[in-house]
């Protein structure tokens, strides 16, 4: 599985933690920044990670800001992208479950780093169940189709 991942200021210090959680797991990850805890904009690491796990280059993606909710919320207008903020373990299979998502957000000023990892390995772990759930996101890729042109 190779894993895209990104943050703003907010969240680089978790993103350099999951990172290193990741790399013990022999898991392919690529960052796609940022480098420092100087401010920057969450808008430019959601595109990049976005971008890399739409055009089918990365498996999935790790999106970290302070609260989550920004970053999450550019990278869900990337037509394709199913990002969701997650706080809780149950929370991290369910959207994998139920949602096919291909990215997770994080809030590094939200919940804690041992919490954080463990979302992490439960998101990362879980499959997508298809069926009924299947249908439900064919409608939003209609809705996609609607209204992103
Ligand atoms: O959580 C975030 C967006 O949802 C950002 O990380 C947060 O807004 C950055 O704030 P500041 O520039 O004050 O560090």
């Amino acid at each position: 599985m190779k894993i895209a991942i990104g943050s703003d200021h907010g969240g680089f210090p978790l993103k350099e933690m999951i990172k290193e959680h990741l790399q013990q797991k022999d898991i392919e990850i690529k960052d796609f920044g940022t480098d420092s805890e100087a401010s920057c904009n969450y808008a430019d690491f959601a595109e990049a990670v976005g971008e890399a796990v739409v055009s089918g280059t990365y498996d999935k993606g790790i999106l970290i800001c302070g609260t989550g909710i920004g970053i999450s919320i550019a990278a869900n207008k990337i037509p394709g992208i199913r990002c969701a903020l997650v706080g809780d373990c149950f929370s991290a299979k369910a959207t994998r479950q139920h949602n096919d998502t291909n990215v997770l957000a994080l809030g590094a000023r939200v919940i804690g780093s041992g919490l954080a990892l463990e979302i992490v390995d439960a998101w990362l772990g879980t499959e997508f169940e298809g069926g009924r759930h299947q249908l439900r996101i064919d409608k939003i890729t209609e809705i996609e189709k609607k209204y992103c042109r």
